[in-house]
């Protein structure tokens, strides 16, 4: 009987949890970051495009810079794109990581239609996107879920203290839901 020997991926010196055959190296991923010109998804790319995937980033540039970015603009592995995530956009990637968002008080009420807009169609697109070539989907939320939090740091299994009645509906978690509800409805109806 012949036995398959596995070894941790390494990439970088760094294990990246799954197995790959002996001798064969990891292939790199094509991997979409929505928002990744901004504090949080910039610092994501680094650590993709240094464990050896191809990333593109979608960014309106909206809080986001390219000076977050532009070390990685020689790369060939590295893209990016301005673009709205509201509006749908088409790429064949392996993974949608989604954090385009304004972040902070100041720009989330900025527009607060438009927020909405960007949370809830961008996140529509993302996933129909996601659906569509079969990409694994990472999103992205705030702390602003955990509502008033009775606990610092929350850590995983805490819970939050939310209303889940009050506004808190329109925020982009709750997208799946609405996309899953919207595939039923059409389904039976
Ligand atoms: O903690 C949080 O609440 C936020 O943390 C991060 O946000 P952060 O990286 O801190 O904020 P920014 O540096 O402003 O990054 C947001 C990015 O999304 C982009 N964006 C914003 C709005 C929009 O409509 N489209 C879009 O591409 C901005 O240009 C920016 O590059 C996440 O990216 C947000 O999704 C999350 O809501």
């Amino acid at each position: 009987m012949r036995h398959k020997y596995y070894e941790p991926a390494m990439v970088s010196g760094r294990s990246t949890g799954g197995k790959i055959p002996l001798g064969l190296k990891r292939k790199g991923l094509r991997i979409v970051v929505t928002g990744g010109a901004g504090f949080v998804g910039s610092h994501l790319v680094d650590r993709l495009i240094s464990r050896g995937d191809s990333v593109i980033v979608v960014d309106n540039f909206f809080t986001g810079r390219k000076e977050n970015v532009m070390h990685h603009f020689k790369n060939p592995r590295f893209e990016m794109i301005r673009h709205d995530v509201v509006e749908p956009l088409l790429l064949e990637v392996d993974q949608i990581y989604h954090l385009a968002c304004p972040a902070s008080p100041v720009h989330y009420k900025h527009n607060p239609v438009k927020t909405i807009k960007t949370n809830v169609v961008g996140t529509l697109n993302m996933l129909g996107l996601a659906k569509r070539v079969g990409a694994r989907f990472l999103l992205t939320s705030t702390s602003e879920v955990y509502g008033d939090p009775l606990q610092h740091p929350q850590v995983e299994t805490y819970w939050g203290n939310v209303n889940p009645i009050g506004n808190s509906f329109l925020h982009a978690p709750f997208a799946p839901f609405f996309l899953y509800f919207f595939f039923f409805f059409f389904l039976v109806c």
